[in-house]
């Protein structure tokens, strides 16, 4: 199992958000977490990524992780590429050649050397999307990652998700809208704190 996720709670000041979350993914599964605004989600995939600690619980997770906040956290005054080249250095890439593919997969090379200040919410989304995914991680933690997306763009992530998962990488996708279910393998809502449905006794 590469992300197993044991009883997480966690809660801000009086407000239990994750009342004892699990869940299991494995190499090549795609998950999908649905709730709505403000069900904890983005507290749950904070958690996932390690930014955040669970007051109590555990989350096991095998390999690198990639982790697509809900908001692009970029600097305006860089250029996509320049951000590209940051992460390079940070992952200690050798190249920049997988975040040029992805980059182009989205069709966003146009945009390379512009400052993120003139860029679209799309396109920025593209880029935080990007920075996500170009060290090749093991399990993939994206939060909304299709807003602002046109449709084609929308179409294109999808094709991205299931070469990831041809490719053994564990994607999990958060988001407030239950559509394209059946593209996922599993799909779990967040409600009043716990996931359902439950995960069956005895799976591994
Ligand atoms: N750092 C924080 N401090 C206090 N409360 C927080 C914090 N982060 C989240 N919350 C609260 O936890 C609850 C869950 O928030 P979260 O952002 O995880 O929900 P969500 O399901 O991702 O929502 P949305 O679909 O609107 O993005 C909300 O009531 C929110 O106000």
């Amino acid at each position: 199992m590469v992300l197993r996720v044991t009883a997480v709670r966690k809660g801000f000041g009086t407000r239990q958000v994750l009342r004892g979350v699990s869940f299991e993914a494995r190499a090549g599964q795609l998950v999908g977490i649905v709730g709505e605004n403000g069900a904890g989600k983005t507290t749950l995939l904070r958690i996932l990524s390690g930014d955040l600690r669970p007051d109590a619980g555990h989350v096991d997770l095998a390999g690198a992780r990639g982790y697509c906040p809900q908001y692009p956290v970029l600097d305006e005054e860089l250029t996509m590429r320049q951000h590209l080249r940051l992460f390079q250095v940070a992952y200690r890439l050798p190249d920049p050649g997988l975040a040029l593919r992805l980059i182009e997969a989205l069709s966003a090379t146009g945009y390379l050397d512009a400052p993120v200040k003139v860029l679209s919410g799309g396109t920025r989304q593209k880029l935080n999307l990007t920075l996500a995914l170009m060290h090749d991680p093991d399990v993939v933690l994206l939060d909304e990652p299709y807003q602002g997306f046109d449709w084609e763009t929308y179409l294109r992530f999808w094709d991205l998700a299931q070469e990831l998962k041809g490719r053994g990488r564990t994607v999990v996708v958060v988001s407030h809208l239950a559509h394209d279910t059946a593209r996922l393998d599993a799909l779990h809502h967040l409600r009043d704190g716990r996931l359902e449905p439950p995960p069956a006794a005895g799976t591994s």
